[in-house]
């Protein structure tokens, strides 16, 4: 841009400064008091000493805007009657000129006559900082503003954020990271793979004795260089598999490098489905490299919810980027210069590829594989400094690609193993993971598949069974099964946000520990569920912790102990069952999964479970659907529905309040949202006509509506009497028919009717605990 642009277009962006200095400072009259300051003198504004502002890396939307410049230490003033502008500075820059009279001249000149308004700044000011937009030949002109420096914030910007400590991410996974750091354990089985001493000595502080197949397959492919896709079920250590290689190329940077403590690029980016899944892995791989190293690698998690200013900061000295795909691309596009750091990444790992997919993050995962692309966004001007960032990675390699989950489409698994029809290419979708591998720039044609559960997708130690009962039981069928479970772990899969809202205050009304998670939460709030749920029975002795959650919590959580996953609303498809019921029975446990389905749905249930089952047809060459036909049949759970009645009216009554709660909540907030629009159009809103006019309307959801209404005016003490008839309901027993001992609101007496059946007691309360906890499928 040469000089000339800049000058013409300056007078433009100080009349935009002005205007928006006006409105800050609520016209002359309120300007701030300016503290005495060195003599100044009048400059040519194209003499002064700007500065090149960094730009954000991608500006699409930025309509011609290519530039920005900025000036410290300089007072604009103008005249209000000519409109003449003048600098001045108590520095003139090297080549500034000094103009006779303190008036500038050339084009600052057809503006008039300096009549002395001084003009400070922005308020928050006491110098003027000026900066310049230089623009493209639309020439659109803008001003944007920074503080001097010396008065900036003294933000840590700057510094290099102190290395991360274990359990200082997210609080809530502090209880999962106690649990991995177990007693130090003979890591001699893992010798085979050879690994460091800093790695070794870091898994034999977290107790891992011996790899588990995916990492013992995996790993070897890994160091060797090769992109992997490994395919493992649900809690079998995948996380692991990658992050130990990636540790090892760390260290064996560490050792041979110039990596300096200050600003670098990423050794790699880990992509992550869920914000959840994301802290997790922090939590997981920041426990691998923090037990037994001095100095390990730092790590920076971006997800949605929580400061993006703070996540680029970090960002800028991490070694493993963790990032969910929304944020991810946001901070990528923002940021300056993070698109060229992150194209020198050497391992780029796709966790849960599959789910990455869907949900709407098919646009942002795609954006990301393109911008990693190292042709992308480099910047013709600017490549030396590009060869100067490239070489900075010594033993720079081409980046190794790794992909992992415990579900893969079968026609892929199929195609991936090398047992793909031969034959023209198939159509591919466009939103299928066949899409997004033939997106992803492999360094090899073929990456290595390794498929350590060709023929079970679930775990070893999950039970399966299946609850029928009508649509409307089914709160009843879950109370009766969680208070089956008392001192347990459990995990209730909703298929809707409203449905966690509903049944996380229901199950709190009948006393149960409940908590809820779902994306339309705050993110803390997440965080403060699943530190909530997780930590409740790791006090020593079991106690019962309910987590009510969408799919959200379906995929990568890892919280031990959890001993029973219910699908109360069914899932939606086959990987999505997989990945439920894989929260429980991990790392070799044991564990449930538990549907509770209409009589409408149970047919297509069997189908689907049947299905998940029916993967060892893939590996047998045979068709699903015939496979599935002789296959896994889910047994249905004999419950005895008598005593489950019995607990009938307090579920009822806990309901009734529940709705209460929620539709006032939601009245309010309808009432708060038509007063005020009401307001701005200047019309009377009158709560009572409108609901008049509202109920005079039929159709779906009507009878919903109906309900609504009746709750919503329940006044306060109608809603104390419920409570307090809920609680004498609680304090009832409920005779469960056939023992001396009862169903109480302090829960059910487990160990005692258990020893009942062992002494030959009652056979019947026996047969209905010993059917549900063993699921009858043993
Ligand atoms: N070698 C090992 N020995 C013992 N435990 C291990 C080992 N490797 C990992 N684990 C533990 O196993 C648990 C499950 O690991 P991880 O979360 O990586 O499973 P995953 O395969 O990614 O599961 P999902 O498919 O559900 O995401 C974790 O608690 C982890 O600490």
């Amino acid at each position: 841009m040469a000089a000339q642009d800049k000058k013409r277009m300056l007078p433009a962006s100080i009349a935009a400064m002005r205007s928006r200095k006006k409105q800050k400072l609520g016209g002359a009259g309120d300007r701030p008091v300016v503290p005495p300051q060195p003599a100044k003198t009048s400059v040519r504004s194209d003499t002064l000493a700007w500065k090149d502002v960094s730009l954000p890396d991608r500006l699409e939307n930025y309509e011609g805007f290519f530039g920005l410049e900025e000036i410290d230490d300089v007072d604009v003033m103008k005249d209000d009657s000519t409109g003449k502008v003048s600098f001045l500075s108590s520095k003139p820059a090297h080549a500034a000129q000094v103009q006779p009279g303190g008036v500038n001249s050339g084009d600052e000149a057809q503006h008039g006559d300096d009549d002395g308004e001084e003009w400070s700044g922005f308020g928050d000011a006491t110098q003027g900082a000026a900066a310049a937009a230089v623009l493209a030949p639309s020439r659109k002109v803008s001003a944007a503003l920074k503080k001097p420096a010396k008065q900036r914030k003294q933000t840590k910007a700057d510094e290099p954020p102190k290395k991360k400590k274990e359990g200082n991410s997210t609080a809530a996974f502090k209880t999962l990271t106690e649990e991995l750091t177990a007693k130090e354990a003979d890591v001699s089985a893992w010798r085979g793979l050879n690994l460091s001493p800093d790695t070794l000595s870091s898994l034999s502080e977290l107790g891992f004795a011996k790899p588990t197949p995916i990492q013992r397959a995996a790993i070897p492919d890994i160091l060797a260089g090769h992109d992997v896709i490994g395919k493992a079920s649900t809690g079998s250590g995948k996380t692991l598999a990658f992050g130990i290689p990636i540790l090892e190329r760390f260290l064996e940077l560490r050792s041979t490098s110039h990596r300096s403590n200050g600003a670098k690029a990423p050794l790699a980016l880990i992509l992550s489905p869920t914000r959840e899944l994301a802290h997790q892995l922090d939590k997981h791989l920041t426990a691998l490299c923090s037990h037994g190293l001095e100095d390990g690698p730092s790590i920076a998690t971006l997800t949605g919810g929580l400061s993006m200013q703070k996540q680029e900061r970090l960002l800028k000295y991490a070694d493993i980027v963790i990032g969910t795909p929304g944020r991810l691309w946001e901070v990528m596009s923002a940021g300056q210069g993070t698109i060229k750091a992150l194209q020198q990444i050497q391992f780029l790992v796709v966790d849960e590829a599959d789910r990455l997919l869907s949900e709407g993050h098919f646009k942002e995962v795609e954006e990301i594989l393109n911008a990693l692309e190292r042709d992308v966004d480099i910047d013709d001007d600017n490549e030396a400094a590009e060869e100067e960032q490239l070489a900075f990675s010594p033993g720079e390699r081409a980046r190794q690609t790794l992909i992992f989950s415990a579900t893969f489409d079968r026609g892929l698994q199929r195609k991936l193993a090398g047992k793909g029809k031969s034959g023209g290419e198939p159509k591919i979708n466009q939103d299928s993971m066949e899409y997004l591998l033939a997106k992803i720039k492999f360094r090899e044609e073929q990456p290595k598949f390794v498929d350590v559960n060709p023929i079970n997708q679930l775990a070893t130690g999950l039970k399966e069974g299946l609850i029928e009962c009508s649509g409307p039981e089914k709160d009843l069928y879950l109370y009766a099964l969680l208070l089956l479970h008392r001192n347990t772990r459990a995990l209730v899969f909703t298929n809707s946000i409203d449905a966690v809202r509903r049944i996380t205050p229901l199950l709190q009304n009948l006393g149960l520990p409940a908590v809820a998670l779902h994306s339309g939460m705050m993110q803390k709030a997440r965080l403060r569920s699943i530190e909530r749920f997780t930590q409740a029975s790791n006090s020593g002795k079991p106690s019962s912790s309910i987590l009510v959650a969408t799919d959200v919590a379906a995929r990568g959580l890892d919280i031990p102990n959890v001993k029973l996953g219910i699908h109360y609303h069914l899932p939606r498809a086959a990987d999505t069952y997989v990945h439920r019921s894989g929260r429980t029975a991990r790392a070799g446990q044991q564990g449930s999964s538990i549907l509770i389905c209409g009589p409408e749905e149970v047919a297509g249930v069997r189908r689907l479970v049947a299905k998940v089952h029916a993967q060892s047809a893939v590996a047998h060459e045979e068709s699903v659907s015939e496979a599935a036909k002789q296959g896994y049949y889910i047994r249905t759970l004999d419950i005895d529905r008598r005593i489950v009645s019995r607990l009938k009216p307090r579920t009822v009554l806990a309901k009734k309040l529940a709705d209460t709660v929620i539709a006032k909540e939601k009245a309010h907030k309808a009432d708060e949202f038509f007063r005020s629009a009401a307001e701005e159009l200047g019309v009377d809103y009158d709560s009572e006509e409108f609901e008049k006019t509202d109920n005079g309307r039929r159709g779906r959801g009507s009878k919903r509506k109906a309900n609504e209404r009746e709750a919503r005016e329940f006044t306060k003490a109608d809603v104390g009497a419920m409570r307090a008839e809920l609680r004498a309901l609680l304090a009832q027993r409920v005779n469960v028919g056939v023992s001396e001992k009862y169903l109480t609101s302090g829960g059910l007496d487990v160990e005692e009717l258990l020893r009942q059946k062992e002494e030959g007691g009652d056979k019947g309360s026996g047969e209905f605990l010993g059917r549900v906890e063993g699921l009858g499928i043993e």
